[in-house]
Parts: C-alpha cells; sequence; structure tokens
C-alpha cells in the first residue's frame, strides 16, 4: 500500500517557499488538494469559481517553477486567484472572500506582496507586467514578470496595445494565454477561431512534439537553432502565428492541466535568454467539478453551493432583476422598431440582453471585452440611422470614455446607453461599483442622463429612450432585484428634463435621483414625525434638470437636500450650480448634496455599503437636522434633536 500522507500536502504549504521544496512527483496530489480546497471555500461563499478551478494546475507550476514574489506574477482580471491567494499565505483567510472586511474577490496589492497588480477589469495584464519588466531591465534587478491573461481578455484592444510594444522587454516579460475556449459566455470573434484552429492543428502538434524530442537532445547552443526550425515549421503549418508577427516567441498550445507538460516548459521559458515569450496554455474552464464543467456558464459565477450536489442557494423568489427588466422592455420595444439593435461587450446575461439575442439574432452583437469599441460601432450604427443600445456596466463604459466624448457626444448622436451596475455593487467592491458615470456624463453637452427609481420607471425610460429622437441619452439603474413595483403594461412617453413630485411637504425638500428614493420616502416618514414636512421629489433627470421644479422646491422650502448613488460632480452639483447661478442660496436656504463618499469603497453587502457612506434614510434625517441647527456663520448649534 503506498504511504498515504497522514497530513495533507496542502497543510504543509503556506508560501510558495514551501511549495518549491517538494518534489515534482508531489505537485499532482498538491493540486488536486487545491482544487478541493478551492471548492469547499467557494461553497461557503460564493464568488468566481469556473476560471480559478481551470488555472490550478497553472498556478501551482507557475508558483513551483517562478521565484514569486519577487518574479511578478500578473493575473488578468484576478477572478481566477483564489488558488494563487491560497498559496500566498492567505488560506486562513479564504473563506471571508469578497465580505466586508474580508479577502478580495481579485488580487489586491494592499492585500499581499505576491499580489503586485490589482485587477478586477479586464486585460491589463500585459501592460502592468510591461510595467514590471521594463523596470527590473532599467534597474538591473533581477526577475521576471509574469501575466496570466484569458482568451476572452484577449479580445480587448489593450492587450495588442501591450503586446505592440513588449519586444523592449527581451526575456524579461512571459505571457501565459490562459485558453479556455470561455469567456463569461462562449467567446466571439476571429481572434477565439483563431486560437480554436492552433489548438486543433493536429499536424502541428504531430510535428512540435517530433521537433521538441530532437530540441532536448542537442546541446544548448543548438537549442537555438531547433527553436528557428520549430517557428519555420510553425510558420510551414500556420503562416506564423499573431503572436510572433508581433515579436514574441510562441510556445504552445500545451494542456494546462498537465504538470508533467507545465513545469519543463516553463523551466525552459524561465531560463530562456530571448524574450519576450507567450505559452499559450489550454485548460477547462471549471475543470475537475463535475457541476461546473456541465453548466453553461462553467460556473463563472456562483451563489455558495452544495459541494457535494452542486446545487446554488436559490435568492427568495423576488422582484426581477433590472437587467432582466431593461431586457425584456428592449425586446418589447424591438417588435415594433426594427431601428432597435444592441451590442453588449461580453455581458449577455449581466445585461439581460440574453433575452434579446435569442428573439432578434440579427440586431444583437456580442464584441467580446471590448468597450471602446462597443461604443463607437453604436456611433457607426446611429450615424446610418439604427437607434443601437449599447448595455455596458457603469465601471466598465469607464474605459470608453473618450469614444462616449468624440464619436457619440461631440456628433450628437442618437445612441442610447444602458447603464447597469449603477451605484454600489456590494461583493465586487471598489473596482466594479458604478460611482462615477452621472458625472462623468452629465458634463457632457447634448447628454440626457436619466436615472430610474425602480423597475416601472425603467420600463418608462427605455421606452423614451426609442422614442425620443436626440442625441444621445444615458439610463442608469443598480445591480440587483427592483422594489416589486408593478411593471407597467404600457410605458409612459417621459418628457425629457422633467422631474416628479412623489410626495408633498412644506418645510423640507429632498431630491432624489435614481433608487435612494427608497430611502427618502423612509427619511420624510421620520421627519414628519418630528413635525417637519417634508416634500420628496423624483427628479428622474440628471441632466438636463427639471429647473422649474428645482427652483419652486428650493424656493418653498427652508432645507433641500439632493441625494444620489453617485460620486460628486453628479445631482448634487447640477443642482448646486443652478441654485447658485440663481441666487437660490442667497436668501438663507439650506441646501446640502448627499453623494457618494470621496473614497473607493471595499466589498461588503450594498447595504452595508450605502450606510457607511451616508446615503440612508438614518443620513438623511441626520443632514437634515444638522441643517437646521446650522446658523448663519455655519456653526451647528445645541445638541442633538
Ligand atoms: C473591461 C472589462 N469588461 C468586462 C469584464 C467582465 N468580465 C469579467 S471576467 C470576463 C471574461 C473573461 O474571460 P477570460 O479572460 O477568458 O477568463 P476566464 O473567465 O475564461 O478564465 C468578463 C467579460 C471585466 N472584468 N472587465
Ligand atoms: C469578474 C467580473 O468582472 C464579472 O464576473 C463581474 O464580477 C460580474 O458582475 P455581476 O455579478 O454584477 O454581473
Ligand atoms: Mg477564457
Amino acid at each position: 500500500m503506498a504511504d498515504v500522507p497522514d497530513t495533507p500536502l496542502l497543510d504543509t504549504v503556506d508560501t510558495p517557499n514551501d511549495l518549491r521544496k517538494l518534489k515534482p512527483a508531489d505537485l499532482r496530489q498538491l493540486a488536486d488538494e487545491l482544487r478541493a480546497e478551492t471548492i469547499s471555500a467557494v461553497g461557503t461563499t460564493g464568488g468566481h469559481l469556473g476560471s480559478g478551478l481551470g488555472v490550478v494546475e497553472l498556478t501551482t507550476a507557475i508558483h513551483y517553477v517562478f521565484n514569486t514574489p519577487d518574479d511578478r506574477l500578473i493575473w488578468d482580471v484576478g477572478h481566477q486567484c483564489y488558488p494563487h491567494k491560497i498559496l500566498t499565505g492567505r488560506r486562513d483567510r479564504i473563506r471571508t472572500l469578497r465580505q466586508g472586511g474580508g479577502l478580495s474577490g481579485f488580487t489586491k496589492r494592499s492585500e499581499s506582496e505576491f499580489d503586485p497588480f490589482g485587477a478586477a477589469h479586464s486585460s491589463t495584464s500585459i501592460s502592468a507586467a510591461l510595467g514590471f519588466a521594463t523596470a527590473n531591465k532599467l534597474s538591473g534587478a533581477p526577475g521576471k514578470a509574469i501575466a496570466v491573461i484569458g482568451d476572452g481578455a484577449m479580445s480587448a484592444g489593450m492587450a495588442y496595445e501591450a503586446m505592440n510594444n513588449a519586444e523592449a522587454a527581451g526575456n524579461r516579460l512571459v505571457v501565459i494565454l490562459n485558453d479556455n475556449d470561455m469567456s463569461i459566455a462562449p467567446p466571439v470573434g476571429g481572434l477565439s477561431a483563431y486560437l480554436s484552429r492552433i489548438v486543433s492543428s493536429r499536424e502541428f502538434l504531430g510535428l512540435r512534439e517530433r521537433l521538441k524530442k530532437v530540441a532536448r537532445r542537442l546541446p544548448r547552443p543548438f537549442h537555438q537553432a531547433a527553436r528557428k526550425t520549430d517557428e519555420f515549421a510553425r510558420g510551414m503549418t500556420m503562416g506564423g502565428t499573431l503572436f510572433e508577427e508581433l515579436g514574441f516567441y510562441y510556445v504552445g498550445p500545451i494542456d494546462g492541466h498537465n504538470l508533467e507538460h507545465l513545469i519543463p516548459v516553463l523551466e525552459n521559458v524561465r531560463d530562456a535568454e530571448e524574450g519576450p515569450i507567450l505559452v499559450h496554455v489550454v485548460t477547462k474552464k471549471g475543470k475537475g467539478y463535475a457541476p461546473a464543467e456541465a453548466a453553461a456558464d462553467k460556473y463563472h459565477g456562483v451563489q455558495k453551493f452544495d459541494v457535494i450536489t452542486g446545487a446554488q442557494a436559490k435568492a427568495p423568489p423576488g422582484p426581477p432583476a433590472y437587467q432582466n427588466v431593461f431586457g425584456a422592455a428592449l425586446v418589447k420595444e424591438a417588435a415594433t422598431d426594427n431601428r432597435i439593435c444592441a451590442i453588449t461587450a461580453a455581458m449577455p446575461s449581466g445585461t439581460g440582453l440574453d433575452a434579446f439575442a435569442q428573439n432578434y439574432p440579427d440586431r444583437f452583437f456580442d464584441v467580446g471585452i471590448a468597450e471602446q469599441h462597443a461604443v463607437t460601432f453604436a456611433a457607426g450604427l446611429a450615424a446610418q440611422g439604427m437607434r443601437p443600445f449599447c448595455a455596458i456596466y457603469s465601471t466598465f463604459l469607464q474605459r470608453a470614455y473618450d469614444q462616449v466624448v468624440h464619436d457619440v457626444a461631440i456628433q450628437n448622436l442618437p445612441v442610447r446607453f444602458a447603464i447597469d451596475r449603477a451605484g454600489l455593487v456590494g461583493a465586487d467592491g471598489a473596482t466594479h461599483a458604478g460611482s462615477f458615470d452621472v458625472t462623468y456624463l452629465a458634463t457632457l453637452p447634448n447628454f440626457v442622463v436619466m436615472a430610474a427609481a425602480d423597475e416601472a420607471e425603467l420600463v418608462h425610460m427605455t421606452h423614451t429612450c426609442v422614442q425620443h429622437d436626440s442625441g444621445p441619452i444615458a439610463v442608469r439603474y443598480p445591480r440587483g432585484n427592483g422594489t416589486g413595483v408593478d411593471l407597467p403594461e404600457t410605458p409612459e412617453l417621459l418628457e425629457i428634463g422633467k422631474g416628479r413630485i412623489v410626495r408633498e411637504g412644506k418645510k423640507v425638500a429632498i431630491l432624489s435621483l435614481g433608487t435612494r428614493l427608497a430611502e427618502a420616502l423612509k427619511a420624510a416618514d421620520t421627519l414628519d414625525a418630528k413635525g417637519l414636512s417634508t416634500t420628496v421629489a423624483d427628479l428622474r433627470f440628471a441632466k438636463p434638470l427639471d429647473e422649474a421644479m428645482i427652483r419652486r422646491l428650493l424656493t418653498t422650502h427652508e432645507v433641500a437636500i439632493t441625494i444620489e448613488e453617485g460620486a460628486i460632480g453628479g445631482l448634487g452639483a447640477h443642482v448646486l450650480t443652478l441654485a447658485s447661478d440663481e441666487g437660490l442660496i442667497d436668501g438663507g436656504l439650506k441646501l446640502r448634496t448627499l453623494r457618494l463618499p470621496d473614497l473607493f469603497q471595499d466589498q461588503d453587502k450594498p447595504d452595508a455599503q450605502y450606510a457607511a457612506a451616508g446615503l440612508d434614510a438614518e443620513a438623511i434625517v441626520d443632514t437634515v437636522l444638522k441643517a437646521l441647527r446650522h446658523n448663519s456663520s455655519g456653526v451647528v448649534e445645541g445638541a442633538r434633536a
């Protein structure tokens, strides 16, 4: 009976230094234990699972072969980094993933020296690794930079900008392309087809195997010749790889789950004098966990789940998610308007456009992780008479800001931006918070910027986006489920720039934008009970403002509060500007703006995030009471009311 180790190998590995003490033959068992630990941890926390399972062997091999953290390992997106975190001193905290005060769900510099660069937005790893590699080259410091980038992330232009620039890094830069033939959805576009051809060209693989055997038997100086022959072979069989044309030595494709292949190849890459080198590994998203392998999405993002059955915890049936309300509304609108087309940047289900894709496949475009292209592509469609809906999460739209300004706003084109995940998003934390879209869009001439207070409003706003012939319109709405309000049978055409009074009062006016309306109404109840009669307005538009309504409220109430799920420079700033321009604050009106604090908020439950941000009912009440105690010199008088 082979001696069964009494302690799991994983228990002997706290950091990669411990890992590197193991024998190569032990790594298979270590990887199996690492996979089991990853499954067990994510079963209790939820999070991103499929991607991490796909890189268990790769993570093990990289940390085994390269001298991390001195060799800088940079994960692209970082959603696959849980095995990496377990192997780099954070196993004891892995079950705090994506929770308040816990580990981030992505790599994070402040968390560990083994996370030299933060991630979460896709396709940044090669640029960052090139920065580290070039710094080392300039300073003479030893060490390589290794970027691990997925096939999905390779669909973003930024990856090519970096590769185009990489030759100078020489052998300091290693790029590992983790090709699992999946993005969040199945990958799209020419690159995906290209990678599939490489992976499937058997004659090439046969030739490569023979060459590798020859190369191994040759003394080292001949390796170079063999490698050139190898490139020639590649040129013969595949017309030169895209990556070599960009100046990389291409190695692969190799089986990313086979440690016997991975270790020697990575050792060769580590010791190579030439570079930069791109290693193409083929992996399986969800590898080693049957429920993930069988799932269409390979368990990309999961709720807590039963590890035995893979059954995910089901949220109690509640109101529909905003993304699906938008998707269904757009499907309805498209039935009677064939100008409508829909664009996603690799997020069909997250944006709710999967419904549109099923109903109108010819008018649906998944452009891959390519937000900049998505926006200008939409601008082209609009310029040629279509009514494009570009559905991009608030945070990911940041990447395409110049396209929004230069190609859409200046040309005043009727592109419609469906901005999901607007506001705080909970477990994904600061990198995914949709904090800035009102600030960065409402400052642009020609733009209309709306915020839905609930799912019924989202239906009305989607309809208005279709019907209103104007320049660009953005409608923003939050992650998650609606409020449970009834959805309208017939959507209303909203008058651009007009808000609505939801509750009439006399002394305090709360001017709300978006779904903070519910908290504003709760605050109004409390204030009424304190004898402070409160008006609540849903402004609906951050641009153009409903100036007549704002003017009336500010001149008939003692205190006015604006509230929005966005950073400074949004609704509050625009109302303040109006008020100051028109002298509405010269006569003693107490005007206060409530917005997200000037900081990047870590992951937590959304309600906790909003309470911490001072954007819940209690904060509104406190702000009103404090304003009432502010004397003319701005001193807060007396004890708390
Ligand atoms: C700029 C940007 N757009 C969209 C996303 C959402 N997103 C996260 S992971 C992912 C797919 C990544 O695919 P791939 O790189 O192949 O990694 P895999 O999940 O297959 O391991 C997408 C679209 C993102 N993180 N960043
Ligand atoms: C890793 C990544 O960027 C996506 O998977 C993102 O986490 C999805 O966010 P939602 O869960 O809000 O759709
Ligand atoms: Mg992939």
